[in-house]
């Protein structure tokens, strides 16, 4: 099986080559003042460069304005984009029409009620990316580093392909592929010493255990 793999809140180079060294298929980068991964749209570029032709670039924005995302798309041109918010069917088939850029939607799960909406993003969107839902009083829609049931994965065909997010670290990704079979895995502060700081060596342990597991 192929996976991506995504390491998401990236802002500096050395942490962005970390993720490319090891093998990330996708490297992520926020636009959200209120994250500490929040990256500005020039520096954003600049990392882009730096990863054009290894990893898919992905800008993740949450109900993000037109005005926002034209800010974001010309300066650094994503390979992708993240609507990380309660961007509806209808705002999805918008944006992907206004870029033409291929579109992961995020959705926010607990139990396996939370995957009925998936299905509206089907002719819609070309990925999902699931998350965890944010627990009670979270500032952030993502990066809070907590889990969900994986299990109930099982039962439930998707009609996308998705990213399995939320929780995942070092120790508990081979687990998650095993379970869920994702077509991709998604990782934030499971590689982070703290909150918006990328630990170089996470990132590498966290893209070892997932390419082992992959091939298992
Ligand atoms: O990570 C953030 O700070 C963030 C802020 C606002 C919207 C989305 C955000 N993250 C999106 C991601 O794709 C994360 O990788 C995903 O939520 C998983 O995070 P974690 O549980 O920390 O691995």
């Amino acid at each position: 099986m192929t996976l991506s793999i995504k390491i998401c809140g990236l802002k500096t180079l050395p942490t962005l080559n970390a993720a490319l060294d090891g093998g990330a298929s996708h490297v992520g980068f926020i636009f959200f003042p209120k994250s500490p991964r929040n990256v500005a749209p020039t520096d954003a570029a600049a990392l882009r460069e730096a990863a054009r032709g290894r990893a898919q670039a992905v800008a993740v924005t949450v109900d993000a304005d037109d005005a926002t995302l034209d800010a974001i798309v010309s300066a650094m041109s994503p390979d992708m984009l993240q609507l990380h918010g309660h961007e509806t069917p209808e705002r999805v088939k918008e944006i992907r029409a206004r870029f033409g850029l291929p579109v992961a939607k995020a959705l926010s799960v607990r139990t396996s009620d939370d995957l009925v909406p998936a299905r509206l993003y089907a002719d819609i969107a070309d990925h999902l990316l699931l998350d965890a839902k944010p627990p009670v009083g979270a500032d952030l829609p993502g990066g809070n580093g907590v889990t969900f049931d994986w299990t109930i994965l099982r039962d439930t065909a998707l009609p996308l392909p998705y990213f399995l997010s939320g929780g995942l670290h070092p120790g508990n990704v081979a687990e998650a592929i095993r379970i869920a079979r994702p077509a991709g895995i998604d990782v934030s502060s499971g590689v982070e010493s703290v909150p918006g700081t990328k630990s170089i060596g996470l990132v590498h342990a966290f893209l070892s255990a997932a390419r082992a597991a992959a091939k298992a």
